[in-house]
């Protein structure tokens, strides 16, 4: 990645109270990437996101954001009742910005027609496209998605991601992302990075997908994909440090799928 540092961690802890959620993560952002965190339910990802935005503080280590940057953020969850009688116009004004700002917003996100609409009655992939639309608002520079295609089907998740990279291109703006959706992942990012509390191993999808070693223990297929998140978590943390990973591998062949995703770590 050539654009510049707009956020970056070095040796990030962060705590929830008794719970070490993340811990020796060193991390960058750049302009214009599209970076997604993937990992297993608990794994740290939205600790993450929210500590590199500055909306969880750390307990060890520094995040640095380059000056001026504008954050847009899409969280996981809302502490707003979506049931509660509210129009999307509504909805966004609460996010900012003018009429004006709110109509453009609807339309870079390809739902210039819900604005008079409840979000209540909105499908999942509506609401989705409400948030986004929400989060342009701020004219960001980064853009932060914390799993933005939660409960929408294929067809749905496909569409929202090539929306996301219609929006980068258009906007010129870095995407951090925290998704499940491997398969899509996979194609859609610039970088992929795998947590379990600590950072296990991160790359340009396209290259860890296409070296030998990922094509010879996960094929090409989106199962494949699949497999590349399961091997650093499906096994035991035996002791048994893996070349680059931080943490015990279970076997041979984790071992080597940790060493080709590593090989083609982004520092
Ligand atoms: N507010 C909190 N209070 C206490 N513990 C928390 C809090 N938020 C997160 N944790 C804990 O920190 C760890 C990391 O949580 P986090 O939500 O970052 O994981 P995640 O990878 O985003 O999970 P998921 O995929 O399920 O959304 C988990 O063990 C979680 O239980």
């Amino acid at each position: 990645m050539s654009g510049r540092a707009l956020i970056t961690a070095r040796g990030l802890g962060v705590r929830h109270g008794a719970t070490q959620a993340l811990r020796d993560v060193d991390f960058e952002v750049r302009a214009g990437e599209i970076v997604t965190l993937i990992g297993p339910n608990g794994s740290g990802k939205t600790t993450l996101l929210r500590a590199l935005i500055g909306a969880a503080a750390p307990s060890a280590g520094t995040v640095t954001r380059a000056k001026g940057l504008r954050i847009g953020y899409a969280p996981q969850r809302l502490a707003l009742d979506r049931t509660m009688p509210m129009t999307v116009a509504r909805f966004l004004a609460l996010g900012g910005g003018g009429r004006t700002e709110r109509a453009a917003a609807l339309e870079e996100v390809g739902a210039p027609d819900i604005a008079e609409r409840q979000l209540a009655a909105l499908s999942g992939g509506q609401f989705q496209r409400a948030l986004l639309a929400r989060a342009l608002l701020r004219k960001p520079t980064l853009l932060a998605l914390d799993e933005p295609t939660q409960g929408l089907d294929q067809p749905g998740v496909a569409a929202f991601y090539a929306l996301v990279a219609r929006v980068r291109r258009t906007l010129g703006c870095a995407v951090l992302m925290v998704s499940h959706d491997l398969h899509v992942v996979m194609r859609e990012s610039d970088r992929v990075v795998c947590l379990n509390g600590h950072v296990c191993c991160e790359g340009a999808p396209t290259i860890v997908s296409a070296s030998p070693a990922y094509r010879a223990l996960f094929g090409t297929e989106p199962e494949g994909a699949l497999a590349l998140y399961r091997h650093a978590h499906d096994h035991r943390h035996d002791g048994a440090e893996a070349p680059g990973c931080g943490h015990g591998h279970g076997g041979p062949v984790a071992q080597a799928a940790a060493q080709a995703a590593t090989a083609e770590r982004v520092d």
